[in-house]
């Protein structure tokens, strides 16, 4: 099955590579092309990246885009509850493959706290996202169970967190099928990014999306939530 076969919804776009290395060097020209215009437009940028191990090409292949980097806000769509010394941290695993040579001027707003409870950590990344400015580039992966940023199916506080109204910025999240409690960006927060994009690698995940397209069912594949205009998805085999 190529990406061409399926039916997406109008106004998604769905790009073709034949390898990692293409996706992932094409995903950050058209990331950095993104920044420049808001860069232009209103002298600062906001990319909000996700973590797991996908993304770490594309991180490598952004690091290299001549971008003022300085202007440059970097997020996180979700983050394991784990310090940022951590192995499965998201964050370092961004500071470690992104914010390299020029693009360490770029100023990094982590989701992580130190604290007695995951929600009381979730309420502390709540008031550290009150400074992030609109995102302009959102980079959302997704896992084989339909999990995207750290909205997991099951997990207790997905139905808030995928509600189009849901006052909060940041929720507690529960990854039934992978370790680490996690702290996950909300919906409507996500869904306001001016560029949308997923990068997804492999027939497997391809068809993880083919089943999210037919089902539409958001508490079981949280992907499908996202799976409408606008949305740029980036895939190789
Ligand atoms: O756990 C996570 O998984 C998804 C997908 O990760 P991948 O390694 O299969 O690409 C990722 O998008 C999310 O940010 C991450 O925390």
């Amino acid at each position: 099955m190529a990406i061409s076969d399926l039916e997406f919804p109008v106004g998604v776009v769905a790009r073709s590579h034949s390898d990692s290395q293409h996706l992932a060097t094409s995903l950050a020209q058209a990331v950095a092309d993104a920044l420049r215009d808001a860069i232009d437009s209103h002298d600062h940028a906001t990319l909000v990246v996700s973590g797991g191990r996908s993304p770490i090409a594309f991180f490598k292949a952004l690091a290299q885009q001549p971008l003022p980097w300085a202007k440059v806000l970097v997020s996180l769509a979700d983050e394991r509850w784990v310090p940022v010394s951590h192995a499965d941290s998201n964050e370092a695993l961004v500071r470690q493959h992104l914010l390299q040579g020029p693009a360490a001027e770029a100023r990094l707003l982590g989701l992580y706290h130190s604290a007695g409870s995951l929600e009381e950590a979730a309420r502390l990344t709540e008031q550290t996202l009150s400074d992030l400015p609109p995102i302009d580039v959102l980079v959302l992966g997704m896992g084989n169970d339909g999990h995207t940023a750290s909205l997991f199916p099951d997990s207790p506080s997905l139905h808030e967190a995928l509600q189009d109204d849901c006052p909060r910025r940041c929720l507690p999240m529960l990854a039934p099928s992978v370790p680490h409690q996690r702290l996950t960006l909300t919906l409507p927060l996500l869904k306001a990014a001016r560029l949308p994009l997923l990068a997804i690698e492999g027939q497997g995940k391809l068809s993880v999306l083919e089943q999210a397209l037919q089902h539409r069912d958001h508490k079981k594949m949280p992907i499908s939530a996202f799976l409408g205009a606008p949305l740029e998805i980036y895939w190789c085999p």
